[in-house]
């Protein structure tokens, strides 16, 4: 019976997600990026959020949306990073909020591990004004960016504020990689999103293991704010 009852939930829940899919449709990087590109205005970055905002009224998307967006613009202006690293660039909506925000020496390094996605997404920060001075796309899996990491930074600069909105299971191992490198420095701010689903249990276990490390801040649905320390021989 129980066999049975596993095997009908199953098949009820593909035809709610077909259902859902034939009416809401699917998330679709090529549709994101042709709508944004041929309603803004190109050059202005704040046409370009107001177009991303338009699609995301009538289509499903995985960029972080308006109030995770306000969120990310007021930790932004206040830590006015030197150096942001942004993981999980998807179609450049997070990336071009953060852009917006930096002073004239700021800058973006944001990692996309999908090529195709990564050309997309670079080409709505070209759109929305940006210049390649300002930003770096690094077109690779998360780990092999932080692996490399010290080659995108000068002497003695490291990360201000890490934005981690890729895969919540590779939180952690990101975190232990980031610690190693170095190229944390204190005071660097890491928003975090999707933090409070089973997966994010890990990285949240470690984090607060280690609270002379790691101060634990604000959380707005599902987005944690933290702040590193540094390494426990600063304290
Ligand atoms: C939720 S979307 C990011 C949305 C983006 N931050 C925004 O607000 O517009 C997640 C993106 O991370 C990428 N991704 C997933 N795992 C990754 C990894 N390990 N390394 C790099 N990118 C990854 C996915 O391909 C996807 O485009």
């Amino acid at each position: 019976t129980v066999r049975y009852g596993t095997k009908l939930l199953g098949f009820c829940r593909n035809l709610l997600t077909q259902a859902m899919n034939l009416t809401q449709g699917t998330v679709s990087v090529n549709k994101t990026h042709a709508f944004v590109f041929s309603n803004c205005t190109h050059g202005q970055a704040d046409s370009v959020l107001e177009t991303f905002h338009l699609y995301n009224n009538t289509y499903p998307s995985l960029c972080i949306g308006q109030v995770k967006g306000d969120f990310l613009d007021e930790v932004v202006s206040r830590v006015a990073p030197r150096v942001v690293l942004e993981l999980g660039m998807h179609c450049g909506y997070s990336s071009v909020r953060i852009l917006r925000l930096l002073g004239p020496a700021g800058r973006l390094l944001t990692v996309e591990k999908d090529p195709e996605t990564a050309d997309k997404g670079e080409e709505i920060i070209l759109v929305a004004g940006f210049k390649h001075l300002q930003f770096q796309v690094l077109a690779c899996v998360s780990a092999e960016a932080i692996a490399g990491l010290r080659t995108h930074l000068s002497d003695g600069q490291g990360l201000d504020l890490v934005l981690m909105d890729h895969s919540v299971e590779q939180y952690l191992p990101d975190l232990l990689a980031l610690e190693r490198s170095g190229a944390l420095l204190p005071g660097c701010v890491l928003l975090v999103n999707h933090i409070l689903g089973p997966e994010g249990r890990p990285f949240l276990e470690h984090v607060q293991a280690q609270p002379q490390r790691y101060t634990q801040r604000r959380q707005l649905e599902g987005m944690m704010e933290l702040t590193w320390n540094g390494p426990s021989e600063l304290h």
